[in-house]
């Protein structure tokens, strides 16, 4: 927001420190205080940056996350260096680009050298960080740093509270501010070619200004930002400090980088014709000169000069910028990659990724890739999956980078991998949106997806946690993947959704898919198991791969649709998690074995030579019934092969929703009543013919088919079954009747027994201390003499 257009008045606001006038890149270093005429300019500047300062107030979120920097007592304050020099690469990267169409943007000389300087002034205590990338124009000033917050502002202040940890900062794309670590006064100074010279300055006071630029020295085009470096930061004006930074921090940035370094260089001067006769008192000649010296005077008669060590400034490259990914994979470092990831990343936690691939692909299309995975999923993974444009990969044409938000290299359901791509094939100069529909970008992506399947499989063969087969034994056994034990369980946890969704998203490679899969089982120990390992261990008579779906393990365990399968030592896959419901419904086969769900119709689970017989005799009972249920949507009552003790259940047909699935479309707020109707699998109710209520309940039909009672108890058992079953009652004040009669046969209580009516006290008048502690009671609810709502919600407004 805008404070004042001409804020004089408040001058305060922003003060006025020392500037550093001079331009970066020049020679002999910096100058020094005592120079008058940067005296000058510099009380020029504060006036000009008084009079024609615009103020704006940082937008609040921005200014909390200030606050809490600026007080931080986060002890790894070498962070901003790493997220200033990233946000110069960025600019640099954005002003490469526009020059594959348009090279004039480059300009001319040293402004068209891509490059970060930083310098350094110890006197003012000033560290400065320049780029030539493509700069911000007033406009981008005001938005970019401080009225515009990025999405991540709140997200990463709240992290930040609960965490204290800033490492993250750069993830939530907020990392310039970082540099308030360090600095209790920052001046931003840009030229963007569409735009003068302006300087963005602020004091962290919930303020900035911003102002055109009459006094510093053009930049030519990009940013230099200056860091008026806190009392307590002074070791940020060591160069020692600086190269160790770069070196640890920004090692993968492919820009040169550069400092303004000191060196103790020897240089000849003339010896004056006094001083070489008072040679005795030459402290700084060495033997090396005396002989030179002599060698001189031996020959031509050469103006005498002696050796003295002088400082000189000059750029040092701190940095190498060859690509990690144009070299063979065989040269690089585990080191090098996991430090490559973090600055991929922005994540510069100690974690390694789990895994990642490096490999050039070569044909028709040519390109070099190195994907990761990352050690955590992101915070925010799954939060509108399938809104959100969320691409992790950069795409880098002939070792320009193009952008890191083509969705079109990694399918959604990917897009937890971290890398990059390089491309030979693809077209440099063209727009990202002709880019976008280039075909051999078809080509890349289904190569992407086939080595990340198979970077994520390896994870999975490397673990000795994992059951191998026999011929694997042996990797088991050598000991030397200690540090791999677990790590696929690991991933599992992690990321196991987005296998998941592949499943459902990526017909092509359901297979490769189904292989990650893993889950527990009624015979998997409390340990995650896969596909494979339940075919290896299906009995000679199952043909189908038997799973059940609920909310939790715990509660699947009891579930009465595995008790004879248990008890016939079948063996059963639990499947909790609710996206499991949509996998199955696209899941339909696995190395030629069918799924079947043990809650649907259709369960096939070897002969009962008795089958027949028991449908005979229990004919009677199971057309009685289900002409009693009529009215309940229950479509047949039939014999049941999945039950050991409990008397019924109620099983839905194959294609229509399970019990579980139509609980989680009841609880889904937008499901759509109609639809739910549709969907909702036709019921039959499976009996126990084994169970001695279902046999006495047959014994009693034959006998009397009218028999209330019976009826009574009939209803009850399917509605009992309906829960047991995972159903959730339409109608639960009717099962909560049935259930108080029975239980009053139970005690043998009259069926017609009623509660007793309560018998209603004589009015009495009211006292006044009656009717406070009814005021009191009432705590304002139906009370006359509370305040009105509408009052009341005043009043609050007033205090907030
Ligand atoms: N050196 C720079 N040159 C040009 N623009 C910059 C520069 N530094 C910052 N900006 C602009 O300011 C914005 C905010 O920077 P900030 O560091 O807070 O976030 P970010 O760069 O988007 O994300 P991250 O912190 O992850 O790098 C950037 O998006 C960019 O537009």
């Amino acid at each position: 927001r805008k404070l004042h257009a001409n804020a004089e008045e408040s001058s305060d606001d922003v003060t006025d420190p020392p500037k550093v006038e001079e331009k970066i890149g020049g020679h002999g270093g910096l100058s020094t205080d005592s120079d008058v005429v940067h005296r000058e300019s510099e009380s020029m500047s504060k006036k000009t940056l008084r009079s024609n300062a615009e103020k704006f107030e940082f937008q609040a979120e921005v200014s909390r996350l200030m606050d809490i920097i600026i007080n931080s007592l986060y002890s790894n304050k070498d962070i901003f260096l790493r997220e200033l020099i990233s946000n110069a690469s960025d600019a640099l990267d954005k002003i490469r680009f526009l020059a594959l169409t348009d090279k004039d943007v480059l300009g001319e000389g040293d402004t068209a050298k891509l490059e970060i300087q930083i310098k350094l002034d110890k006197a003012k205590k000033i560290l400065s960080i320049r780029d030539r990338g493509i700069g911000m124009t007033k406009e981008d000033l005001i938005k970019n740093l401080g009225t515009i917050a990025k999405s991540g502002t709140s997200a990463f202040v709240e992290k930040m509270q609960s965490s204290g940890d800033l490492n993250l900062i750069g993830q939530f794309g907020v990392g310039f501010y970082s540099a308030y670590l360090v600095a209790d006064y920052i001046e931003v100074i840009s030229k963007h070619n569409d735009d003068s010279q302006y300087v963005w300055e602020s004091k962290a006071n919930g303020k900035f200004a911003v102002s055109e630029d009459t006094w510093n020295e053009p930049l030519g085009r990009g940013t230099e930002i200056r860091l008026h470096l806190r009392d307590e930061a002074g070791e940020y004006l060591e160069e020692s400090k600086l190269k160790e930074l770069v070196k640890r921090y920004s090692e993968f940035i492919n820009f040169p980088i550069s400092l303004w370094a000191s060196k103790e260089v020897e240089t000849e001067v003339p010896v004056e014709e006094d001083e070489s006769a008072d040679e005795e008192t030459e402290t700084t000649s060495t033997e090396e000169e005396k002989e030179e010296d002599a060698e001189e005077e031996d020959g031509e008669k050469k103006q005498k000069t002696k050796k003295v060590k002088e400082t000189v400034y000059e750029w040092e490259l701190l940095n190498d910028v060859k690509a990690i990914w144009l070299r063979s994979p065989k040269e690089v470092t585990e080191e090098e990659y996991t430090k490559f990831y973090h600055s991929l990343s922005k994540d510069f936690t100690d974690e390694k990724p789990m895994a990642w691939s490096h490999f050039n692909a070569e044909g028709d299309v040519e390109f070099k890739a190195v994907l990761y995975v990352p050690p955590k999923a992101p915070h925010d993974l799954y939060e509108s999956y399938y809104n959100s444009n969320k691409a992790n990969l950069k795409l880098y044409v002939r070792r320009v980078f193009i952008s890191d938000e083509f969705d079109e290299l990694l399918p959604k359901y990917l897009s937890f991998l971290k890398g990059l791509v390089d491309s030979d094939t693809l077209p440099l100069n063209v727009s990202r949106e002709m880019l976008q529909q280039h075909s051999s970008l078809k080509t890349i992506k289904k190569k992407l997806i086939r080595k990340a399947l198979d970077m994520i499989r390896k994870l999975a063969e490397e673990d000795p946690d994992e059951i191998h087969d026999d011929e694997k034994k042996d990797v088991e056994k050598s000991g030397e993947n200690d540090e791999k034990k677990g790590q696929y369980t690991k991933f599992w946890n992690e990321f196991g959704k987005s296998v998941k969704l592949g499943i459902i998203e990526d017909a092509a490679n359901r297979n490769r898919l189904a292989k990650l899969l893993r889950f527990e089982t009624t015979k998997s120990d409390g340990k995650l198991t896969s596909l494979d390992q339940y075919i290896k261990r299906m009995k000679k008579s199952q043909k189908d791969i038997f799973y059940i779906t609920g909310s939790s393990k715990e509660q699947l365990e009891k579930s009465p649709f595995l008790e004879r399968l248990i008890k016939k030592g079948y063996e059963v896959i639990f499947f909790t998690d609710p996206v499991d419901e949509y996998l199955m419904q696209y899941l339909m086969d696995y190395e030629d074995k069918k799924f079947q769900n043990v809650s649907k119709e259709g369960l096939k689970v070897g002969k009962d030579s008795k089958d027949k017989e028991l449908k005979e005799a229990f004919k009677e009972l199971t057309k009685w019934w289900k002409g009693n249920l009529a009215s309940e949507n229950v479509d047949d009552v039939k014999i049941s092969n999945r039950l050991a003790d409990t008397p019924c259940v109620v099983v839905t047909s194959k294609f229509g929703w399970s019990a579980n699935m139509e609980r989680i479309m009841q609880s889904q707020t937008l499901s759509d009543a109609n639809k739910q109707a549709y969907m909702r699998g036709k019921r039959v109710l499976e009996i126990n013919p084994r169970h001695p209520i279902i046999k006495e309940l047959k014994d009693r039909i034959a006998s009397d088919p009218e028999d209330e009672s019976v009826k009574e108890t009939a209803q009850l058992m399917y509605q009992t079954a309906l829960i047991e079953s995972g159903f959730i009652l339409t109608d639960p004040k009717d099962f909560a009747a049935r259930i108080y009669n029975s239980v009053k046969s139970g005690l043998n209580i009259s069926p017609d027994a009623v509660a007793d009516e309560e018998i209603e006290a004589a009015e009495e008048p009211e006292t006044s201390e009656a009717t406070e502690t009814k005021s009191d009671d009432l705590a304002g609810g139906l009370n006359i003499e509370a305040e009105p709502v509408e009052q009341q919600e005043e009043n609050t407004k007033d205090e907030l």
